[in-house]
């Protein structure tokens, strides 16, 4: 499948700092893709190049076969953004600044207003002043401003900053939904890896400028991800600190752990514990996003 952004070589420097350096990116159309990385890593000036906010002094960027650094009028046509500042008139009521950002983009479905306070449950504080909604909801409507002219491609800078694990659970969750509705491709910056781990598709890290490792998070497991620590819950409690040949060490709590040198070695661990005990149940510990992560960035 031919790439919906191919990136290829970009460079980007503010005066004397270097911010990107030859930077490689590959999305397919539809994906969610995670682009993770430290404060200052590069992410929001990757993203402004993408939108064709700002432009790279070298390398080439075809989104959806556009190019940002020329056409960056059209790529905000079918691109839509969602950053700290949501650039929401906060004396104005939700559905105020909707109707005046549908006005702005031309935007003609009468019905589309509606459509996307309802989708963001926001009917009800619809003629509130934005000055007045919680965090949660201001970024609801920020997304929904973004989504008014129904973009190609979303791009999300830290779109769950400052929200309570409630909020983050339903930002996210709404942005799976739409994603899965209308197949919007979506970049989220983030460097709070493990909210970003049920909904992407696959992830990017970006370290000192440039993009250290991309995939999905089975590629990347497989990749990374040699040995690994199982915890499992069961009523065996090994007298010594090995069985069947693997490492273990007692947790409390009915829980043991094993490492093994490899994810294919559960079944053989299994078949043994199962023979003599019960067991409830068995997990990865090593196999999260940021364990990976911080596998990715200890091999460069
Ligand atoms: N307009 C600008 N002029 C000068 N330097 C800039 C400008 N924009 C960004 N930078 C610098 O580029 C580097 C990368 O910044 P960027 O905002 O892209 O990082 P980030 O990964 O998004 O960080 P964060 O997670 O903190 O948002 C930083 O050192 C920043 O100071």
């Amino acid at each position: 499948m031919t790439s919906f952004i191919h990136v290829e070589g970009l460079y980007k420097s503010f005066g004397q700092q270097t911010v990107l350096e030859n930077v490689n990116f590959n999305v397919k159309k539809g994906e969610i893709v995670g682009l993770l990385g430290t404060n200052g890593a590069g992410k929001t000036t990757f993203i402004r190049i993408l939108n064709g906010v700002i432009k790279p002094e070298k390398g080439s960027i075809s989104l959806n076969g556009l190019d940002p650094a020329s056409g960056g009028d059209e790529i905000r046509k079918i691109s839509g953004i969602v950053t700290e500042s949501a650039g929401l008139y906060h004396q104005m009521s939700g559905k105020e600044n909707l109707e005046l950002f549908a006005e702005l983009y031309g935007v003609t479905d009468e019905k589309r207003v509606e459509e996307l306070l309802e989708l963001f449950d926001l009917k009800e504080h619809r003629d509130k002043p934005v000055g007045k909604y919680s965090t949660g909801m201001k970024k609801r409507l920020a997304l929904a401003k973004a989504l008014l002219h129904k973009p190609d491609i979303l791009f999300l800078d830290e779109p769950t900053n400052g929200l309570d694990p409630d909020g983050i659970q339903m930002v996210l969750s709404y942005l799976k939904k739409y994603n899965q509705e209308t197949g919007t491709t979506i970049i989220i910056c983030s460097h709070v890896l493990h909210q970003l781990e049920n909904i992407c598709d696959s992830f990017a890290f970006i370290e000192n400028g440039t993009i250290v490792e991309q995939g999905t998070l089975t590629e990347l497991e497989d990749k990374y991800v040699q040995n690994v620590t199982v915890k499992v819950s069961t009523t065996f409690m090994p007298q010594e600190n090995h069985y069947s040949g693997f490492p273990c060490k007692v947790l409390g709590n009915s829980m043991v752990a094993f490492d093994l040198p490899s994810k294919n070695d559960i079944p053989q661990l299994l078949n043994g514990l199962l023979k003599r005990d019960p067991v409830y149940s068995v997990t990865i510990m090593n196999n999260d996003l940021q364990s990976i992560y911080f596998r990715v960035r200890g091999n460069k």
